[in-house]
């Protein structure tokens, strides 16, 4: 595995203090790393930190090896898609993409060659003569991937690009974007807040936490094992029951759990009363009330009939992971 993207010892800080700080990250070649936390967490000052578009106050960005820290966007080889697209209105999907080729004096016949072999990847082959205000959100989007892709950057760097788009759309989108990563064989950063993109799309997963970077994993890794109480809880649902010594939390994961009779209650075993039993599509959802403390289960897609609220249950927690409480 070659490394893309190695960053070490990052910070940025603005003048009112805000920024990120001690970033220690590395990209491998073909990887689609998210950088994935709640608003504010520095996000995109980190994405623009890789593009050249923020002046770093320490640390190192190397990418293919090379030191860029110093060097504008313009000499680095990442594109960076915005989330506004900012497409050029006054050019045709064909000239948007043909704009950056031309720059780089590529002859017509193969700007005309790679430009169409890209929008017939992206599907919008057919809107090569139209203007960006005459296609909808998604096409807008693919023609903003496009153009970026068509100069084949080494990373491309993608700014929550779905934010505008409704949710079907989206889908779409990130399984379109995943399979052309797979066929171009490119590395991409992408920044989202949503955590159900970020499990869908990503290799791997660096969890941000105000300016730093508190977990990196796969999404699997991510899922299963949080390093602490904020990963776990932005990742997935999440039940926590506080212990009697207050400072460690006990949580397991709603789906991690098993219906029981009283008479196989062990450890590790709840005795509950269902507060509401609601049917969620291909599963049931119980909220269930445990001493002082609401906590949700996930149970067999008919079970909301067969408890119904007020219903005393016991249930087995098959996985729990301690964290302290800080
Ligand atoms: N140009 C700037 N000048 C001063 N502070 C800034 C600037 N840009 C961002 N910040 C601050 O730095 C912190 C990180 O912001 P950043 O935009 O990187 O977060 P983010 O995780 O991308 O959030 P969002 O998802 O809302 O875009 C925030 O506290 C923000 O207010």
């Amino acid at each position: 595995m070659t490394v893309k993207l190695r960053i070490a010892g990052l910070s940025k800080k603005y003048e009112n203090g805000d920024g990120i700080q001690d970033i220690n990250l590395t990209v491998n070649s073909g990887e689609i790393l998210t950088l994935l936390g709640p608003s504010g967490c520095g996000k995109s000052t980190l994405l623009r930190s890789i593009g050249g578009f923020e002046q770093v106050t320490t640390g190192k960005i190397l990418i293919a090896e090379k030191d860029v820290t110093r060097q504008p966007p313009e000499k680095r080889p990442t594109i960076m898609v915005f989330q506004g697209y900012n497409l050029w209105e006054r050019m045709t999907v064909f000239e948007n993409l043909e704009f950056g080729l031309k720059l780089r004096k590529i002859s017509k016949t193969k700007r005309k060659q790679q430009i169409m072999e890209m929008l017939t990847m992206l599907g919008i082959e057919a809107m090569a003569a139209k203007y960006p205000q005459q296609l909808s959100g998604g096409q807008q989007q693919r023609v903003a991937i496009g153009r970026a892709l068509v100069l084949r950057p080494e990373i491309l760097l993608l700014d929550e690009p779905y934010s505008a788009l409704d949710a079907k759309i989206r889908v779409q989108m990130r399984e379109e974007l995943k399979k052309i990563q797979r066929r171009l064989q490119i590395t991409i950063i992408f920044v989202t807040h949503d955590q159900e993109e970020a499990m869908m799309l990503s290799t791997r997963i660096a969890v941000m936490k105000k300016g730093e970077i508190v977990q990196v994993g796969t999404p699997s890794e991510i899922y299963n094992n949080p390093k602490d109480i904020y990963v776990a809880s932005f990742i997935g649902e999440m039940n926590f029951l506080t212990t009697d010594d207050g400072h460690e939390v006990q949580a397991f994961r709603p789906e991690d759990v098993r219906l029981v009779s009283e008479q196989a209650a062990g450890e590790n075993t709840f005795h509950a009363t269902v507060q509401q039993s609601t049917q969620m599509g291909h599963y049931s959802q119980l909220t269930v009330k445990l001493i002082e403390q609401t906590i949700i289960l996930f149970a067999e897609k008919d079970a909301f009939e067969s408890y119904p609220e007020g219903t005393e249950i016991f249930f087995e927690v098959r996985k729990m992971q301690n964290f302290t409480k800080g």
